[in-house]
């Protein structure tokens, strides 16, 4: 990192890098993991240098509340990155936005439209119904014996949710049947996450990215996308009235271009509409699945947990011969499947170095100087793997959870599978309450076995913004008679 004149900081410790290149080479197919064993040569603070972007990592509780509580200010902006300059119209999403009048004011508009527990409360109906016709199909495959590929399942079943109640449209009528879509949303997420040469060599970095196909991976990405937003918008504005009563928030967004409002520093246009549904798709139907399948493959290899988190479940709501949805309300009750949910994010969560910051202006951690326009990560895959905070930290031991009072809302920063600060998931609640609602539910009404033959559950991670499960989940369903 350059000094600017004023600064006489130290600057955190670095692993030594190659020229040119930096410490690119070090970061392999999975950063989280690489940065987590560089970190523990190199400190909880750590300065590396991806090409010519100097990226501080912090990887500890208390460095994580340095970032993310007391200089939240200094550095709550976010850079400007290829892949996400794409998906998000230039920048015009409340993810990806720079920290500015229009992120702020979005973000607010977002938070009581979409986030709030009123809205998540209102859409309780169609994700009964979604669940209803879930567990139909399940009933099914039990008869059968055949597995059930659970990636796929909680994805489609979060996708219905979310085209429903966020843009009132049936997913299955959209351009993007079913099989379609789980390939799109990964090359989404991956084009959003994936280490490009344009964002660490300034300038030259697009030849590179020409030449390895990913300009027209991302290209290709943007246009699947595009394509479903404009037929999400055409069905808006030639909707026949009568099939839906009730505005959504696709209508709002619609309503407030065509009054040409005003949202921080301009007019809203249909680019922005199209950003602010690219993080509705993205990061509200992907994250809660991803949780979901992570839980599931943890109980699948656990058999004690998944027996202790069944009993919990069906004692609570009751042994009846015809079993019944379990509604968002009686989740509440269910203690231990709080502790099982908050163990997975422990393990697996699902951003692991949170989405990266930028800083704004200079400040300090642990006495190291950031200077402006850093890079910086919160490395949280780390911190829940540290022996130092946790007792055998690979172990899936949902109890530990017991004592130590430790809760996922950016308060408690040895578990942020949300982030923190201002920048913290605006639908921390949406989230939290549709994988609740979705595990109990699944828990309740099956027992789970691995299919015949396979020894183990894999856990292998993908790579790109979200670590989900590099292979899909397969599990068998047995209907439990035990009612
Ligand atoms: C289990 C479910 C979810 C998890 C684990 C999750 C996790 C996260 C994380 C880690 C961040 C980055 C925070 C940071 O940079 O500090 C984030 C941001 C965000 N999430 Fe979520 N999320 C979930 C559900 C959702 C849902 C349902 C939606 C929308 C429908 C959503 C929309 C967003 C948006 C718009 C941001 C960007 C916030 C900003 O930069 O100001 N998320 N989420």
């Amino acid at each position: 990192v350059k000094r600017t004149k004023q600064s006489d900081g130290r600057q955190p410790p670095s692993p030594p890098g190659l020229p040119f290149i930096g410490n690119l080479h070090q970061l392999g197919p999975l950063p989280h993991q690489s940065l987590w064993e560089l970190s523990k040569k190199y400190g909880p603070v750590m300065l590396v240098k991806l090409g010519r972007v100097p990226t501080v990592v912090v990887s500890s509780p208390d460095t994580a509340k340095q970032v993310l509580r007391d200089h939240d200010l200094n550095c709550c902006s976010r850079p400007s990155v290829e892949g996400a300059r794409k998906l998000s119209y230039n920048f015009r999403d409340i993810a990806f936005s720079r920290y500015d009048d229009y992120w702020k004011e979005l973000r607010k508009l977002c938070v009581m439209e979409l986030f709030s527990t009123k809205q998540v409360n209102l859409i309780q109906p169609i994700k009964k119904m979604e669940m209803k016709k879930l567990i139909h199909s399940i009933t099914e495959s039990a008869y059968k014996k055949t597995p059930v590929n659970l990636s796929e399942t909680f994805l489609s079943l979060n996708a219905n949710v979310v085209c429903k109640a966020s843009f009132g449209v049936s997913f299955q009528g959209t351009v993007l049947n079913n099989e379609k879509f789980q390939a799109l949303v990964h090359e989404a997420i991956e084009m959003l996450g994936s280490f490009s040469a344009s964002d660490f060599f300034p300038y030259i970095g697009w030849i590179f990215d020409w030449f390895t196909g990913l300009h027209a991976r991302r290209e290709r990405s943007v246009r699947d996308l595009d394509a479903f937003y404009e037929q999400m918008i055409d069905l808006h504005l030639q909707k026949n009235r009568e099939e839906r009563s009730e505005d959504d928030f696709v209508d709002l967004l619609l309503k407030l271009e065509k009054e040409e409002a005003v949202l921080g520093y301009g007019k809203l246009t249909r680019n922005h509409i199209k950003a602010i549904l690219m993080n509705i798709l993205l990061g509200g139907i992907n994250t809660s699945a991803i949780t979901m399948t992570w839980a599931m493959a943890e109980l699948a290899r656990n058999p004690r947990v998944m027996k202790k988190v069944q009993s919990e479940i069906r004692d609570q709501i009751g042994k009846n011969k015809e079993a019944r949805i379990i509604s968002l309300d009686e989740t509440d009750k269910l203690k231990y499947l709080k502790m099982v949910i908050k163990e997975t994010w422990r393990l697996h969560p699902v951003s692991p170095l949170l989405v990266a910051r930028e800083v704004i202006s200079e400040f300090k951690i642990n006495g190291y100087t950031i200077q402006p326009k850093t890079r910086l990560h919160v490395n949280t895959w780390g911190t829940g793997r540290d022996p130092e905070i946790w007792k055998d930290p690979k172990e899936f031991i949902p109890e530990r959870f017991m004592d130590r009072d430790i809760e996922a809302n950016g308060q408690h920063f040895e578990l942020l599978p949300f982030g923190g600060g201002r920048r913290i998931c605006p639908a921390m609640y949406m989230g939290a309450t549709t994988v609740e609602f979705g595990l109990a539910n699944l828990l309740y009404q099956f027992d789970w076995k691995i299919p015949e033959g396979v020894e183990d559950v894999d856990m292998d991670e993908a790579s790109g913004l979200t670590s989900h499960k590099k292979h899909d989940l397969l599990l068998v369903p047995v209907k439990s008679f035990d009612f």
